[in-house]
């Protein structure tokens, strides 16, 4: 059984705009030069190749939201956070290209 879901960017952005959600909870799993040209302020930085060495910096009692540049990494993160014993995951479609597009406008790609 899956403990993630998807989350439609719209609710996400909602969620964002409405101060819900703080750094800790937003898990950007992109690499570093990605995240340079564009991320969330109120997010964090951990590419998915480091996860597993970094699982202590991920709370494990809030609700994750995983983004990526559009969905795809997030969705293999989310996967193997559930193998982990997360049970609270939720994958942002569309990633990051939708978010900063309905968040403030921007065009990712
Ligand atoms: O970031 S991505 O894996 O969706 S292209």
């Amino acid at each position: 059984m899956n403990n993630w879901s998807d989350l439609e960017p719209e609710l996400f952005v909602e969620l964002l705009r409405s101060g819900q959600l703080d750094a800790e909870q937003i898990i950007d799993v992109r690499e570093e030069a990605e995240w340079e040209y564009y991320h969330l302020e109120q997010s964090s930085l951990i590419p998915m190749n480091t996860i597993p060495d970094r699982l202590h910096e991920l709370a494990a009692d809030k609700t994750l939201y995983i983004v990526c540049a559009h969905g795809v990494r997030s969705a293999a993160v989310c996967h193997f956070l559930q193998q982990k014993g997360y049970d609270s995951l939720r994958n942002v479609a569309g990633g990051m290209a939708a978010i900063a597009s309905l968040y403030d406008g921007f065009q990712y790609d």
